[in-house]
């Protein structure tokens, strides 16, 4: 436990004690920490990551799971399909494009299930705002940055004092990007075009119990972008690090692919069960350097005992997953990149799995939609690509310090396997509807 920004802390360092107290003391644990900036001021306390526990969060979480539940995500197997066979064949076009081709691929994925919006000017316009509005967010996030996360008497102070515009205009752009995507679900609506999505869905609703409130569907809107996006780009990006740091790793892959799927069409994401070896790549890619790497915290609302340890009220909670990742083992290092201790049952590794999401009532309810994203991005990419580490200088592991830790841009080859998988994804994609 210690003292930061005139706040307790506790880092949790071990599983038990994350699912002790974020599962079994849910009602004293699930709790976000107070942000005065970001959430009061710029209004993200009404996004689903960040609202108190409590009945207006029950209603956001409820919305979200009618479109991610386990059964809702097997709807959008041939949209992540199609999205992905499109992402191959940019690959194939424009290589030096990955960074940019990945943000908006991992961003359409979450626009065409939010509001139905293929491909167009408009979707990329609806993808570059919410990037944008993801780093004023982030910025927003970041403890200590702001002076009245640390003396929140001065959220009272005028408007025209300058950390309260810069609240109101970072609010604004949050809404705003949320706010013309809804519109555009609105018309088409309207002209009876619209694809069916989640928007569409509780907008054609009739409104029972009044959830389908237009405030709530904007933050709703802004939290599945804020925590859908970020966090597939994440992962992918790191998986062609850990690709290129070990080719021989990817070769156990591709060959599993090979012998699996065949060479007659691209992955399809009901190959996943079978696809053992590549299961244990994503596992050891969430693992070696985990999108989130400290999890969300969470806030002590009572008093409270654990371990020998008192709990005061307020006490932020960070679950430190990273000491997980890395705890030590007998046969397999942990520095290294090795989807084998995932396979090998006579160590007792944990499975990312357990804390990759969070925990309890907070659990992340995007992971089932997450799971198919990252799987089938990987397995496209293992079956077309060899990725291969750049010819003129040394890989180096730098990643952005934020909530969600992603790889910042490195260098790269990424080549077709050959003339025949090159054009099963242009034939692919040739029929994507993206
Ligand atoms: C590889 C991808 C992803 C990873 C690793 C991930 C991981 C996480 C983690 C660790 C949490 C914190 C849970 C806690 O407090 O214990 C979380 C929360 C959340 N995630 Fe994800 N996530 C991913 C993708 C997604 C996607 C695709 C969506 C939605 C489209 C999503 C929506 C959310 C939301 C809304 C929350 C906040 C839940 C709440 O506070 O009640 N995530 N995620």
């Amino acid at each position: 436990m210690f003292q930061g920004f005139g706040k307790r802390i506790l880092v949790l360092n071990s599983l038990q004690a994350m699912n002790d107290l974020f599962d079994k003391r849910a009602n004293i644990y699930s709790n976000r920490p107070v942000s005065t900036f970001g959430g009061e001021l710029m209004g993200m306390d009404d996004s689903l990551a960040f609202l108190p526990y409590g009945d207006e969060w029950r209603i956001h979480r409820k919305l979200a799971h009618s479109v991610l539940s386990p059964t809702a995500v097997k709807e959008y197997h041939a949209m992540q399909e199609d999205i992905v066979a499109t992402f191959a064949k940019s690959m194939i076009d424009t290589p030096e494009d990955l960074f940019t081709t990945m943000r908006m691929s991992a961003g359409r994925i979450i626009i065409a299930i939010t509001y139905g919006i293929r491909a167009s000017q408009a979707q990329t316009d609806y993808i570059m705002a919410g990037e944008h509005a993801m780093r004023v967010a982030t910025k927003a996030t970041v403890p200590g940055q702001y002076i009245v996360d640390l003396l929140p008497f001065l959220k009272y102070a005028p408007s025209w004092v300058s950390f309260q515009c810069e609240a109101q205009v970072g609010r604004e752009i949050l809404l705003s990007f949320a706010r013309n995507p809804l519109e555009h679900v609105k018309r088409d609506i309207e002209a009876g075009i619209a694809l069916p999505s989640f928007m569409q869905h509780l907008l054609s609703t009739p409104v029972d119990n009044g959830s389908i409130d237009e405030y709530r569907l904007l933050w709703l809107g802004t939290s599945l972008f804020g925590a859908g996006a970020e966090t597939t780009y994440a992962t992918v990006l790191t998986f062609i690090l850990a690709m290129m740091l070990n080719p021989e790793k990817q070769k156990l892959a591709q060959a599993e692919i090979d012998a699996v799927v065949g060479g007659s069409r691209l992955p399809l994401v009901q190959d996943a069960p079978n696809l053992r070896y590549v299961d244990a790549v994503i596992k050891e890619t969430m693992r070696w350097q985990p999108a989130l790497h400290l999890g969300m915290p969470r806030r002590a609302v009572e008093d409270d005992y654990y371990a020998g340890y008192y709990i005061p009220k307020g006490t932020l909670l960070v679950p430190n997953v990273w000491a997980i990742a890395y705890e030590p083992n007998e046969k397999y290092d942990p520095e290294a990149f090795l989807p084998e201790r995932h396979l090998d049952a006579s160590q007792n590794v944990t499975d990312p799995m357990t804390w990759a999401w969070g925990f309890g009532r907070r659990v992340c309810p995007g992971r089932y939609l997450a799971e198919h994203s990252v799987f089938i991005f990987i397995a496209t990419i293992l079956a077309v690509f060899d990725i291969l580490p750049p010819e003129d200088e040394d890989i180096k592991l730098e990643f952005t310090q934020h909530l969600v830790r992603s790889p910042k841009p490195y260098k790269y080859r990424i080549v077709p396997r050959s003339d025949t998988k090159a054009k099963l994804v242009e034939d692919r994609a040739a029929i994507a509807v993206v």
